[in-house]
């Protein structure tokens, strides 16, 4: 069956776009109250306008404990008022997210690959729907495996493309196969890539960025439980990659850029490698030097903040 394309703009949905912001589903204004069920939230037992109506950027991130650094790492950039430590997780009502607002920003957790940050995606922005937010940018602040590059570099993602090397994302909806685009905010990203030079020690490339759907197996590994190819034929798909202009490898982006463009929202794609593919698979770096690494992007994403608050010029 041939698959149906769904969110380049200009189809059937777009009158969606014009009549509401952020969520595109004619169902959920019939609905007496939304429970977000993944963070035990819900229109009737919480005030989401009252809790979350300033969000202004949220930051989003496989990790609960990289998430909660984040949110303590924007709160002394911003010089907010109050101790971090007093700074709740929003979702302790459940173990599947965690989520901390710090001022306009909301830094929460996704875990790891498509469904499950697709599922935190839909709640979120439903909450911003809810919470009446305007002018949000979302960031996914993540890790990777560089393609060609060597491990600690920060790449802003261009286009999000699937283990095929196309900018799209599929999903199957009631046994059918949809396609939709996964092309991310360009001024955004520009902006973002311009910040980078004013951070010393902090190398940042554009590039495309390949999602998959398994790290093993999925990107090329020798070194899961199991593998069906050989080293040469991974060579070659790594090859081919690089030749397609991917310059990382991780598990979210094509998910994210595509609910992101449906909805209206500002999106961009910050991850830092972890290593070069070219030149092994497993990950040896001490521990420490890896978590200086994941602290990359969150400095430039700050800085794009500061930015933006006019906190810095
Ligand atoms: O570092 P984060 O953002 O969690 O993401 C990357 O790391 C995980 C694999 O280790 C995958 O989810 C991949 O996308
Ligand atoms: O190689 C890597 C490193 C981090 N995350 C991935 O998905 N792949």
């Amino acid at each position: 069956m041939a698959p149906i394309l769904l969110n380049s703009m200009g189809n059937e949905h777009s009158n969606y776009i014009q009549q509401v912001e952020y969520v595109k589903n004619p169902h959920l204004d019939s609905m007496e109250e939304d429970i977000l069920y993944h963070f035990s939230l819900g229109t009737k037992t919480h005030d989401l306008p009252q809790m979350f109506g300033d969000v202004k950027f949220v930051c989003v991130g496989g990790s609960p404990n990289r998430m909660r650094s984040f949110a303590q790492f924007i709160h002394e950039q911003l010089n907010l008022p109050g101790n971090m430590a007093d700074i709740r997780d929003i979702c302790d009502g459940t173990d599947r997210y965690s989520m901390f607002k710090v001022g306009p920003v909301l830094s929460i957790s996704h875990g790891m690959g498509v469904p499950s940050i697709s599922i935190m995606l839909h709640e979120l922005i439903k909450l911003l729907y809810h919470a009446r937010c305007r002018d949000v940018i979302i960031f996914r602040i993540g890790t990777s495996g560089g393609v060609g590059l060597s491990a600690g570099t920060v790449v802003i993602t261009d286009k999000a493309v699937d283990s095929f090397f196309r900018p799209q994302f599929e999903q199957v909806v009631l046994g059918k196969v949809i396609i939709r685009s996964t092309e991310l905010d360009e001024d955004v990203a520009q902006e973002l890539l311009q910040y980078s030079s004013e951070l010393p020690d902090i190398p940042t490339v554009i590039g495309n960025t390949m999602c998959t759907h398994d790290f093993y197996e999925g990107q090329g590994r020798l070194d899961g439980a199991l593998c069906s190819f050989s080293t040469e034929e991974k060579w070659e798909y790594l090859r081919k990659a690089s030749e397609a202009g991917v310059r990382n490898i991780e598990m979210e982006s094509t998910v994210f850029a595509a609910m992101c463009r449906v909805c209206n929202l500002k999106a961009a794609v910050v991850c830092v490698t972890l290593l070069n593919r070219f030149e092994g698979d497993q990950i040896s770096t001490p521990h420490d030097v890896l978590l200086e690494y994941q602290q990359r992007p969150q400095c430039l994403v700050a800085h794009f903040i500061k930015k933006r608050l006019a906190l810095i010029s």
